[in-house]
């Protein structure tokens, strides 16, 4: 009898493996109110007419027709991402260069590029992922490069319980310089999904992020929590000082619950995580510093 390849083999090479490739271009402008709102949104100072990092997650959104939506909300799949037939979308992780400054009022174009299709089988169950990259350009030079990973999952109803909050434990924090404590609430989500137009149910619809994705709370967005963790680095540091910055959501943090915000530096690098109500570890990331 023949062997039959992995899985996830299988499922790269063969279902999807032409999405490989697949391309998307899109175009928007670093308008001064969408900044403007950036900064009151998440509680960020502005400066000499600088941009924060982070905004480019703000740019070159879905201009998908709200006909076109999926029932969560997000762009059907099987256009420009596959329909692995795990219906639960999540945004896992992202590994961003910062080489230039985005400058108010110009012209951006992101080129997006699927990079790569695969299933793997997690303690959660079944995982698809797809990575993207993408190319941020702000007139004609490179600003941002980003490889983003997004991961669908099996549907899930039944709803587990929100985690309990805790005081954190002195160790828990003795290894970090610095820490922010905040509890995004649902009108912090709701904003950031505005800022992002990014209509997914789970961040603002509670009867639909408990009962049909079978989460006990609003999940708060990555993007969100690596922009705080952005602040931080910046509160901290200074402004632009990052070459580089990469996340990766480990565990869902949920609306209304306390968010700590810890960082510290590291030589050339800074370490940074996020970490829910009740200390788990919801986000770990790491920066590189610019040379000089
Ligand atoms: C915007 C937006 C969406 C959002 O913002 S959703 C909110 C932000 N995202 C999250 O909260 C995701 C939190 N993460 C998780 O819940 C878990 O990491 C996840 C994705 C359910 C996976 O957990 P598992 O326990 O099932 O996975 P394992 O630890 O057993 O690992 C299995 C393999 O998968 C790889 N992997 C796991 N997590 C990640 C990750 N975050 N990024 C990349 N890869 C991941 C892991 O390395 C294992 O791989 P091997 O090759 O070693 O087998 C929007 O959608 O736009």
């Amino acid at each position: 009898m023949r062997n039959l390849p992995p899985k996830s083999l299988a499922m790269t090479e063969t279902e999807f493996s032409h999405y490989v490739g697949r391309e998307q271009y899109q175009h928007d402008r670093v308008g001064a109110a969408l900044v403007r709102r950036f900064a009151a949104a998440l509680d960020v100072p502005l400066a000499d007419n600088s941009v924060p990092d982070g905004l480019h997650w703000c740019l070159c959104t879905p201009e998908t027709p709200t006909e076109e939506l999926g029932p969560d909300g997000h762009p059907k799949v099987g256009g420009f991402l596959p329909d692995m037939g795990l219906p639960r979308r999540m945004w896992a992780a992202s590994e961003v260069e910062f080489f230039a400054p985005l400058t108010l009022d110009a012209k951006v174009t992101r080129a997006s590029r699927i990079l790569s299709v695969e299933r793997k089988d997690g303690r959660s169950g079944p995982l698809g992922f797809v990575k993207v990259a993408h190319e941020t350009r702000c007139g004609d030079v490179l600003a941002v490069r980003e490889t983003q990973t997004l991961v669908y999952r099996e549907a899930q109803a039944a709803r587990v319980e929100l985690p309990p909050i805790v005081n954190l434990l002195p160790e828990q924090l003795r290894d970090w310089q610095w820490h922010r404590e905040l509890t995004p609430e649902p009108v912090l989500l709701q904003r950031f999904s505005a800022l992002t137009f990014n209509s997914h149910r789970i961040h603002y619809d509670l009867p639909y992020a408990r009962e049909v994705e079978g989460y006990p709370g609003l999940v708060v967005h990555g993007p969100l929590m690596a922009t705080l963790l952005l602040d931080l680095a910046r509160r901290e540091l200074g402004g632009d000082r990052l070459a580089s910055f990469a996340f990766r959501a480990m565990s869902p943090a949920f609306a209304g619950q306390p968010l700590h915000l810890v960082g510290r530096s590291a030589g050339e690098e800074v370490i940074l995580q996020a970490l829910g109500g009740d200390g788990r570890m919801v986000v770990d990331a790491s920066a590189k510093l610019r040379e000089g």
